[in-house]
């Protein structure tokens, strides 16, 4: 199989979908690669690392659509990526369908096989094609609320421990799973007070195993969640409900209760978001204010740590890729039911319920895409 790997192209986005070491990997199994010239630059691999294992160069993105059987990218295709996919050619990126009407009606009329990263699953209930990203935004978000709660950035003007003397910020983060316990982490490390917020019990009793005295947990009732956000100096949303749109869990109206300068970072953006007034924004342009609650909303947060990412997601996504090339994606899905929960749009149908719910659009069911 010929596997293309193109630049990627959304705003600030520094990550490449294959490193140099998946494309060797590929090579040895007796596939050709091609990867756009510069492609690695941000993350930090050069030209020469790709044909040192065995790549091919293209000099545009169109030489490496045209002739790929299978894209390997990052994040979702932009419109003009889309106009490039062609029937029968398998897609493997970021998706994140439910938010995005326009995508998912250009990915249908691709007539592409287009395999989500973020929807594919592993036997323990994970999504282990998201979890390394959700580590590193997670990671983040306390780091760019940080800077946001900074007075120039129209934030509090509160340090996130405090000095002798002085207490420290408080933090709720809403949602307790890979994003939101790496968040808790990193924050209670800084030195602030945190609370994560959950409808999992489960995943409570994990945390307070696991990190004991580190953060408190609260169970996520509308009531308890309003009480932290109007105390908090920062609020992280960390939901999710795999492959569906966010649910909203804080109202415009509840900004007013919220202390003047607090911040909110919507990691769940790329979902649309868990907050009635956030909208995806940009490294570039990554907060704006509403209501004097500063938000920062920036939907591929991973790529501001190019280089980290990247490796920690070639990492994931390497077997995946080598099971699509060796196989085909038929094949390759039929054996791995994980796989196949992967699988969100296929020869002009949306195959995957959550984003047709989301969308009002008809879904058929992936085990009917293999058996077409
Ligand atoms: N903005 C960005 O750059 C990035 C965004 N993400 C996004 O972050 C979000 C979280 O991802 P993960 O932590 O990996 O998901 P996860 O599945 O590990 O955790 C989600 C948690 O939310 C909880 N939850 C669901 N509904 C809830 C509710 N109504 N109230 C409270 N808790 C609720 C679940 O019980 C679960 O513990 C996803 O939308 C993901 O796509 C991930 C990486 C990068
Ligand atoms: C998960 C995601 O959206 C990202 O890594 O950009
Ligand atoms: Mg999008």
């Amino acid at each position: 199989m010929k596997i293309g790997c193109p630049t990627e192209v959304k705003p600030q986005e520094f990550r490449v979908g294959l490193t140099p070491n998946a494309a060797h990997e590929a090579v040895a199994h007796g596939h050709s690669v091609i990867v756009q010239k510069g492609a690695g630059l941000g993350a930090g691999f050069t030209d020469e690392d790709y044909t040192a294992a065995g790549a091919a160069l293209a000099d545009t993105a169109a030489e490496v659509f045209a002739s790929a059987d299978m894209i390997v990218k990052v994040k979702e295709p932009q419109a003009p990526e889309r106009a490039m996919l062609r029937e029968g050619q398998v897609l493997f990126t970021y998706l994140h369908l439910a938010p995005d009407p326009e995508q998912t009606h250009d990915l249908i009329a691709s007539g592409a096989t287009c395999i989500a990263y973020e929807t594919v699953t592993d036997d323990r209930g994970g999504l282990p094609l998201l979890a390394p990203m959700s580590e590193v935004a997670g990671r983040l978000a306390p780091q760019v609320g940080a800077w946001s709660l900074q007075k120039a950035n129209g934030g509090r003007g509160v340090l996130m421990g405090g000095v002798p003397g002085v207490g420290p910020a408080k933090v709720a983060v809403i949602g307790g799973g890979v994003v939101g316990t790496h968040a808790a982490r990193v924050a209670a490390g800084m030195g602030a007070e945190v609370t994560v917020l959950d409808r999992s019990l489960s995943r409570m009793r994990y945390l307070d195993d696991v990190f004991g005295s580190v953060f408190k947990t609260r169970y996520a009732s509308a009531g308890n969640t309003a009480e932290m956000v109007a105390e908090a100096d920062m609020v992280i949303g960390a939901v999710l409900i795999p492959g569906a749109a966010a649910p909203k869990l804080v109202s415009r109206a509840q900004l007013s209760t919220m202390k003047p300068g607090a911040v909110i970072v919507d990691v769940a953006i790329d979902q649309g978001g868990c907050f009635e007034t956030s909208k995806a924004t940009t490294h570039q342009d990554p907060i704006y204010e509403v209501d004097g609650i500063v938000h920062y909303c920036v939907a591929n947060m991973p790529g501001a740590v190019a280089r980290t990412s990247t490796i920690a997601l070639g990492n994931a996504t390497m077997p995946f890729m080598l099971a699509l090339a060796d196989k085909g994606w038929k094949k390759a899905c039929a054996d791995d039911p994980h796989l196949l929960a992967g699988l969100n749009v296929h020869a002009g149908k949306l195959t995957y319920a959550a984003v047709g719910e989301a969308l009002g659009l008809a879904a058929i069911t992936p085990a009917a895409a293999l058996a077409a």
